[in-house]
């Protein structure tokens, strides 16, 4: 933690920053970095997190500014005078009318019935892409560069675990690997990755050990026996298979949620399009938790305040940015990975329990706990963890459902990937650019180390919600 004295504690919020910032440890203090041009004049603005304490001067002013963070239940006002879209490209043929009340009032069909109860898939709001089994051959493994050394003396092995411990090489990237293998009567210790460690770790003189040497291990954990033979023969790897029936069975009150979770991707791209923005947008959801959801009102009706869930909304900015990167999937993920960097909650797996609110610049702290609020991502026990495990912990979305309008682009699908997103869910196909099943399915490519599943909304045909067409051209990368 720290707090920013003197010049650094002038820099006002923004949605839109254009510095960032960062902790350097070593010469305790903050660096401030500008990550665009900045303009003769304009001010320079960080950003604070999600739970301000004060209302931002961009949302009362500014249309164009207006903060991406959407609250869904929020009443929407303040939109007078907003009806007169610029008429570009960007929002040709959208249905942009001011009629929110219209999609806030399209009647969720899951709200009746016994939550806890299993819908058939036909009863699911969308259709469930399956995904043809991973290759399986010693090619196809992903793997890293890493640094192991053989230890001679089973003695010194007690010893050199301490001392991984002391040397901070204990990192989350080498979490599916066990730490020794043994063959024979040797032992030999995995150190580091080349990433964590470009240059040979250098173990205590006293010991005695043969130099580090560098030899491939696999990047995740085998999903299948078949994998794990194999994996293992690189480097003994932990075994996370896929829950029996995990990927099957659909609660009603999970198809509500999912429902939700679309709804609120989709108020967010309408908005976005009355701003003259492409109309796409993408929502990070609290992951649902099967036995939370005993109020029929809300999803989220369990959550305590220091359990309330991180949910990230965001739209496309390609247009107010000027930037093509600007794609609803990477903005929402760049929310969270800013929501990370700014917490100080540690997170030893990827569950963030922030129990006590961020105290490092930005302040963050806010007594306020709305289910919409970044407090912590909540997971649930055991099958989370599994869940984690697969995923691989400590990724920006570990266990999360992306909602999004769109088919996310092939740019877009591989930020998924990398986040290690759990399963994404759009409501229309993009078949001449989307990365998730249209022009490619990334997640199946040979070699992708993370697969997240593919839900495509079924309503209306795809594409539509409560009969009225968000619109996007298919040749938009979405
Ligand atoms: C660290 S100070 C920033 C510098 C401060 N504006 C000054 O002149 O000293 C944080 C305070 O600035 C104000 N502030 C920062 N960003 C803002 C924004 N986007 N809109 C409105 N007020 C803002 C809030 O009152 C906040 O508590």
């Amino acid at each position: 933690m720290a707090l920013a004295l003197g010049l650094g504690s002038l820099f006002n919020h923004s949605e839109h920053p254009n510095v960032s910032y960062s902790h350097d440890t070593s010469t305790e203090s903050i660096r401030y970095t500008t990550v665009r041009d900045v303009a003769p004049d304009e001010e320079l603005c960080i950003f604070y997190g999600h739970n301000l304490w004060f209302s931002s001067a961009e949302d009362l002013s500014s249309s164009n500014h207006r903060s991406s963070h959407y609250v869904p239940d929020e009443p929407e006002d303040g939109w007078g005078g907003l009806s007169a879209v610029e008429d570009d490209d960007a929002g040709a043929g959208a249905d942009l009318s001011l009629d929110t009340d219209a999609d806030a009032d399209v009647k969720c069909p899951y709200l009746d019935g016994d939550p806890s109860e299993i819908i058939s898939d036909e009863d699911l709001p969308f259709t469930r892409f399956k995904l043809p089994p991973d290759e399986e051959d010693l090619a196809s493994i992903r793997t890293v560069d890493a640094w192991v050394v053989d230890i001679p003396d089973p003695r010194h092995i007690t010893k050199m675990l301490k001392w991984l411990k002391q040397a901070n090489l204990e990192t989350p990237d080498l979490g599916h690997l066990k730490r020794i293998r043994k063959l024979n009567d040797a032992a030999t210790l995995l150190l580091a990755t080349t990433t964590t460690s470009p240059h040979a770790p250098s173990p205590p003189i006293e010991l005695e050990l043969p130099d580090p040497y560098l030899i491939k291990v696999p990047s995740a954990p085998a999903l299948t026996p078949t994998q794990l033979k194999l994996k293992s023969s690189l480097w003994p790897t932990l075994f996370t298979p896929p829950r029996k029936g995990e990927a099957e069975q659909w609660s009603r009150g999970r198809a509500r949620w999912a429902w939700e979770g679309m709804r609120t991707a989709v108020l967010a791209a309408r908005e976005a399009g009355r701003r003259g923005e492409l109309p796409i947008a993408a929502h990070i959801a609290a992951p649902y938790e099967e036995d939370a959801h005993g109020d029929a009102n809300s999803s989220q009706a369990s959550y305590t305040a220091e359990k309330a869930p991180v949910v990230f909304t965001a739209s496309d900015t390609r247009q107010s940015n000027a930037h093509p990167l600007r794609h609803a999937i990477i903005n929402v993920v760049r929310q969270m990975a800013d929501y990370r960097a700014s917490s100080s909650s540690s997170s030893s797996a990827a569950t963030l329990r922030a129990s006590s609110p961020p105290a490092a610049i930005p302040a963050t702290a806010s007594s306020d706990s709305v289910p919409s609020s970044p407090q912590s991502v909540v997971g649930d026990s055991e099958a989370e963890a599994e869940t984690e495990a697969r995923n691989g912990s400590n990724y920006l979305l570990t266990s999360l459902t992306v909602f999004t309008t769109y088919e996310p682009c092939i740019m877009c699908s591989m930020a998924l990937i990398h986040s290690r997103a759990k399963e994404v869910v759009y409501l229309k196909a993009m078949p001449r650019t989307g990365g998730c099943g249209g022009a490619a399915c990334l997640p199946t490519l040979k070699g992708v180390n993370h697969r997240f599943g593919i839900c495509v909304w079924k309503e209306d045909g795809g594409g539509s919600w409560g009969g009225r067409e968000l619109y996007v051209d298919e040749n938009v990368d979405a």
